[in-house]
């Protein structure tokens, strides 16, 4: 499991508000207006608690008060509780919070208490991740080619393939490339294929798993995957967008999806 490092969320709100900037010319939309499609809701103020917790690896420096920084971007009421785990857990249901917001290792969940709706991490990372990449207004057809098919790029495979999309997906895991083209009937990627694509969803821990080869001159490439996913010599080529960021974009779409 890939851990987020305090560094990953230096400087948050400036990466978020970058990566909006190139979500809202890239698709025509904002990541709010784009929330508000895909899962039907808008906040209502709710009041959200942000419980540390200590399992694991541990708490993570400046994780809660990123959670804080998003929940208020966002328009909402929230706090860290006192006590981390169980006390925590426990002062957030007594001061009647709304949403909880919780992290161990594995799991990085939003349970909404009043509608008991509750919301992973990598399944709302890779829907709303690959729901960007899939609305690149510059695309020339329904092709979107997925990089990685773990816990979130599956999860973002799944919701372009309900979607309507091709997807065309590559994994150097075998096990996870046969269930995606059995269970969701995605097209293998083929390197030898000179096919170039203009919308890319990437979910992987390594860096440079794009080349050259696989992208269209002008292409979208949304990717929540740490370190970034396009070689720095691409990355600079201004006909590519990219949109990256660590934490906050996945955490809006959990606490839409619990709205
Ligand atoms: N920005 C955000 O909000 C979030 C970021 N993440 C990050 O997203 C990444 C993926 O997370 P998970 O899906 O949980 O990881 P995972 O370990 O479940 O899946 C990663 C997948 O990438 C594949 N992979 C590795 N190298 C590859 C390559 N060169 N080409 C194609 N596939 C390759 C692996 O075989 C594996 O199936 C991690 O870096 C994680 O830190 C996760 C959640 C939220
Ligand atoms: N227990 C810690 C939080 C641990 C979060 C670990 N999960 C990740 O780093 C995932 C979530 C998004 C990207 N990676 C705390 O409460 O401070
Ligand atoms: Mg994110």
């Amino acid at each position: 499991m890939a851990l987020l490092t305090p560094e990953d969320l230096e400087d948050l709100l400036n990466k978020l508000r970058q990566s909006n900037e190139t979500i809202k010319a890239s698709t025509g939309k904002g990541i709010t207006e784009i929330c508000e499609d895909v899962y039907g809701t808008r906040p209502a103020s709710q009041k959200v608690a942000i419980v540390p917790i200590t399992a694991g690896n541990g708490v993570i420096g400046n994780f809660s008060s990123s959670l804080l920084a998003i929940t208020e971007y966002f328009g909402l009421e929230g706090y860290i509780t006192e006590h981390p785990d169980i006390t925590g857990y426990h002062q957030a249901v007594s001061d009647g919070a709304d949403i909880l917001l919780m992290a161990d290792d594995h799991m990085f969940i939003a349970h909404n208490l009043k509608s008991r709706k509750i919301a992973a991490n990598h399944i709302c990372t890779g829907v709303i991740y690959s729901e960007i990449a899939s609305r690149f207004i510059h695309a020339g057809s329904k092709d979107v080619l997925v990089i990685g098919l773990g816990r979130v790029g599956y999860a973002g495979t799944e919701h372009l393939v309900k979607k309507g999309f091709n997807v065309y997906a590559y994994d150097p895991n075998t096990e996870f490339m046969e269930k995606a083209i059995e269970e969701l009937g995605v097209n293998a990627y083929d390197s030898a294929d000179p096919k170039k694509f203009s919308m890319v969803f990437e979910a992987t821990p390594n860096a440079n798993t794009i080349s050259e080869g696989m992208i269209a001159e002008r292409c979208l490439v949304s990717t929540p995957g740490i370190p970034c996913a396009l070689p720095p010599e691409l990355a600079e080529n201004g006909d590519i967008d990219l949109v990256m960021e660590p934490l906050v974009i996945g955490a809006a779409a959990m606490l839409y999806s619990v709205f």
